[in-house]
């Protein structure tokens, strides 16, 4: 549900009539209401996920409704739709979100905070005092350490009821409910040249999440509290790229396989940047059990990494990427495909097919969908195109050939064909039919991409990892 606010006028605005304060305290956690966004003109229904007393009156975390949890946002009291509120269905878990009575009001300058014209006017968040999680947490060095020690990680993300997987990168399962990991909680992140605003929740040390940046060597992507830890880690730290063997190198762009248990530390951090622009994801600690392949571009400076994707060494399910990543100041450039397609690549390699780990996001599955599309029209163009049977009858292609051609899970050639609508029943049996609608497709999909991946570029031979210490 959406409007626009113009439509509904500001007059209508509550807080026009007399009873503005008895409605917003009425307002809790987990109620819906009509909230106009942050950074148009829309109004649309959101669920409250926080409630925060400000100086200045309150300010409120929403979910907006139908909406990719990205767009998630702190308004002020003044975007609500008062006469719009439902109360809250469901239980707010106990503890999970600080009774509105128990926040402290956020001192003035602390709101007035900002870093660079991204940083949205956010208070500090303070979150519920939670348990201490046991064991495993990233930590900040003892000399970059807030003096008075808080409790480390607010939240353990690992879920506490069962999973199919208690390990791994990151797990498909755990996305999450919980109203903290709901919330974003890192406000900036600096990463070499780009400044990105976070996403999604990310297990990052507490103290972390108190400050208007955070800082990332753009090499072994240690976090620091502020830009002069990093400049004195930026004296000490000697890598100049990715650790781990580089695979793939053809111009400036470089793939690196890194061993999630050789490069724990690496690993680790790789996971907890990406978890802030991956929400389906849970995160765990426990890396031994994955391969992350890094894409960076080269300059003079060293290895800058784009993206990466990992995989699991042995995968039950045939699974050939769990997580895949570009960072945003490289999206919607062609990255995402170069890896899905690199991906693919060493499926091929092995001998296999491949399917990504799911569910899939938005972004990945446009992603996907289209590397799928481009893909296989591309094989039956060729297919059409380069038969020379001597006069013979062209033998017919099918669907488990596609999948070997490609690495493509037949599943997903299914999938796709059928999407394309060239998969048809046709006198009692499926065939794929080429029509010339699609070669049109096929030539604007090929002007669209600019780089491909070279597999003769590609140095890297399967390893059985059955037979080894994973
Ligand atoms: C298995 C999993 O891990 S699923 C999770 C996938 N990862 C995420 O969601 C993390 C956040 N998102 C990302 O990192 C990126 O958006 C990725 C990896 C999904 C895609 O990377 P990008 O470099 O942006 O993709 P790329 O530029 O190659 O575009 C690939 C296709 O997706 C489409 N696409 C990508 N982003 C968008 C977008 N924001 N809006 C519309 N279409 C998009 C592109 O148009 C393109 O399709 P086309 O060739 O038919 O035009």
């Amino acid at each position: 549900m959406s409007m626009r606010w113009d439509e509904e006028g500001t007059s209508a605005h509550p807080s026009m009539n007399g009873n503005f304060k008895m409605t917003i305290d009425r307002v809790t956690e987990g109620c819906r209401l009509m909230v106009k966004m942050g950074n148009s003109e829309d109004v649309r229904e959101a669920e409250v996920l926080s409630i925060r007393k400000t100086p200045h009156g309150y300010k409120l975390y929403v979910h907006y409704i139908e909406c990719n949890r990205r767009l998630d946002e702190w308004v002020d009291e003044r975007a609500l739709r008062l006469d719009t509120l439902k109360a809250a269905t469901k239980n707010v878990r106990k503890g999970a979100v600080a009774p509105r009575e128990m926040v402290t009001p956020i001192a003035e300058t602390q709101l007035e905070t900002s870093v660079g014209a991204l940083v949205q006017d956010l208070p500090q968040k303070k979150m519920p005092t939670i348990q201490p999680p046991p064991a495993r947490r990233p930590k900040l060095d003892e000399d970059e350490a807030p003096a008075s020690p808080t409790p480390f990680l607010a939240h353990q993300v690992q879920p506490s009821t069962s999973v199919p997987r208690t390990s791994g990168s990151m797990s498909m399962v755990g996305h999450s409910e919980d109203a903290l990991t709901r919330i974003r909680n890192i406000e900036m992140v600096e990463l070499g040249r780009f400044r990105m605003v976070p996403w999604y929740f990310s297990p990052y040390p507490v103290e972390l999440t108190r400050l208007p940046a955070i800082y990332l060597c753009e090499f072994c992507l240690k976090f620091l509290k502020s830009a002069t830890c990093l400049r004195r880690h930026l004296e000490k730290c000697r890598i100049k790229h990715p650790p781990g063997n580089e695979i793939y190198r053809n111009d400036n762009l470089s793939f690196f396989e890194v061993d999630g248990r050789r490069n724990k530390f690496y690993a680790q951090n790789l996971c907890l940047l990406a978890k802030l622009f991956l929400d389906h994801k849970t995160l765990y600690y426990d890396t031994d059990p994955f391969l992350f392949y890094v894409m960076a571009e080269k300059d003079d400076r060293g290895f800058h990494i784009v993206g990466y994707f990992s995989k699991e060494k042995e995968s039950a399910d045939e699974y050939n990427v769990a997580c895949i990543l570009v960072l945003p100041p490289y999206q919607k450039k062609g990255y995402g495909r170069l890896l899905i397609e690199f991906s693919y690549e060493l499926s091929k390699r092995e001998g296999k097919t491949g399917s990504p780990e799911k569910p899939l996001s938005d972004l990945g599955l446009l992603s996907y969908r289209s590397f799928w599309s481009a893909t296989i029209i591309e094989k039956l163009i060729e297919y059409k195109t380069t038969w020379q049977g001597n006069g013979q009858e062209r033998p017919m292609l099918s669907v488990v050939d596609l999948s070997t051609m490609t690495s493509i899970r037949k599943e997903d050639v299914i999938s796709t064909l059928q999407q394309l609508n060239l998969y048809k029943y046709y006198h009692g049996q499926y065939v794929i039919v080429i029509t010339d609608e699609i070669k049109h497709v096929y030539e604007k999909m090929q002007r669209k991409i600019k780089v491909r991946i070279d597999p003769r570029r590609l140095q890297w031979t399967p390893r059985d990892w059955g037979k080894r210490k994973i």
